[in-house]
C-alpha cells in the first residue's frame, strides 16, 4: 500500500531543477511527514518558490525523484492530492466567492473528472475562513486578508492532504497576518493536512512550524532543518524565552546561506 501514514507527504531524493544552465535547486533530498507544517525560509532568490513548483509538477526534476503520498507528481496532481495557494488570491474577479470557492468543481466537470466535493461543502469552507455572509461578494470588495481566505477555502474544496503555500500572507499587513496565522493553525489542525509554507519572515516560520526547513543559494540546497517544539501556539508565545531562541538560531544559520 501506498497511503500508510508512514509515506511520507512529501520525498525527494537527489533532486535537481535546471533553468538552461542555471542551476536552481541541487540535489535536495528530504521528507516531509504526513500531518506537518513545514515552514521553508531562504535568501531572496534560493529557490524557495522552485522547490514548490517542483512539489506540485510545474517545474520537472533533471534528476533525482519526487514522490508525493508515494505517487509520482504527475499522478499526484491528477489525483488532486495537493493544492496550492499564491502570494496573489488570483481569484476570477467577475465571479463571486462562492464561485471562486466552487471553481475547480467546474474545471473538474469540463474535464469529466468527479470530484469528492460539493457547492454545499464550499458553503461550509466559506464559513470555517469566516467569510459567512459574503458568498455573493465580489473579489474587489473584499480587503486582501479575505481575498486570501477565499483562495484558502478553494484550496481545501477538494480535500487535498498536502497544502503548498507561498508566501500566502506576505502582501497583508502585520495584524491581519496575525489572525491568519491563527487561522490557518485552526485549519491545519482539524483537517489534518500536509503544509508546505514558503515565508521570509523568521518569526512566522517558526510561529507557525512544526519544523522549519531552511535553504542556501547558489546553487538552492538544504542547509538545516529544525523541528520547532513549542506548546500550543498563541500569539503572546512570540514574547518567549524559547521562541525567541529559535529565532536567534534560524537567524543565524540565515546569515549562512
Ligand atoms: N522559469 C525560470 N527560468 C529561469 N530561471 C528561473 C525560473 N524560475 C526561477 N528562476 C531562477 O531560479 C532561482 C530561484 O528562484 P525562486 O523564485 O525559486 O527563488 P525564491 O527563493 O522563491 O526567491 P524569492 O524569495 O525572492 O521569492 C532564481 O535565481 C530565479 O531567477
Amino acid at each position: 500500500m501506498l497511503d500508510h501514514s508512514d509515506t511520507p507527504a512529501v520525498s525527494l531524493k537527489g533532486a535537481q531543477v535546471r533553468f538552461n544552465r542555471f542551476l536552481a535547486l541541487q540535489d535536495i533530498s528530504i521528507d516531509f511527514d504526513q500531518g506537518g507544517f513545514y515552514s521553508v525560509l531562504g535568501p531572496s532568490g534560493c529557490g524557495k518558490s522552485t522547490l514548490l513548483r517542483l512539489i506540485s509538477d510545474l517545474v520537472p526534476a533533471d534528476r533525482g525523484e519526487v514522490a508525493i503520498l508515494g505517487k509520482p507528481t504527475e499522478a499526484a496532481r491528477l489525483a488532486r492530492e495537493f493544492a496550492f495557494v499564491f502570494q496573489d488570491a488570483t481569484l476570477l474577479p467577475w465571479r463571486n466567492v462562492l464561485d471562486n470557492v466552487c471553481l475547480p468543481l467546474e474545471i473538474g466537470r469540463k474535464r469529466g473528472v468527479a470530484l469528492n466535493a460539493s457547492r454545499d461543502d464550499a458553503r461550509r469552507l466559506i464559513r470555517m475562513v469566516g467569510l459567512e455572509g459574503r458568498e455573493k461578494a465580489l473579489p474587489h470588495e473584499l480587503s486582501g486578508g479575505q481575498r486570501q481566505r477565499v483562495a484558502i477555502a478553494r484550496a481545501l474544496l477538494c480535500k487535498p492532504r498536502v497544502l503548498l503555500m507561498d508566501e500566502p500572507f506576505g502582501a497583508l499587513d502585520e495584524m491581519t497576518r496575525d489572525r491568519l496565522n491563527l487561522e490557518l493553525l485552526d485549519l491545519w489542525r482539524e483537517s489534518g493536512v500536509t503544509i508546505v509554507f514558503v515565508t521570509h519572515s523568521i518569526s512566522e516560520a517558526v510561529f507557525l512550524g512544526t519544523h522549519v526547513l531552511t535553504l542556501a543559494a547558489h546553487p538552492g540546497r538544504v542547509r538545516d532543518l529544525t523541528a520547532i517544539d513549542l506548546p500550543h501556539r498563541r500569539i503572546e508565545i512570540r514574547e518567549t524565552p524559547e521562541f525567541n531562541a529559535y529565532c536567534g538560531k534560524l537567524r543565524r544559520i540565515l546569515e549562512t546561506c
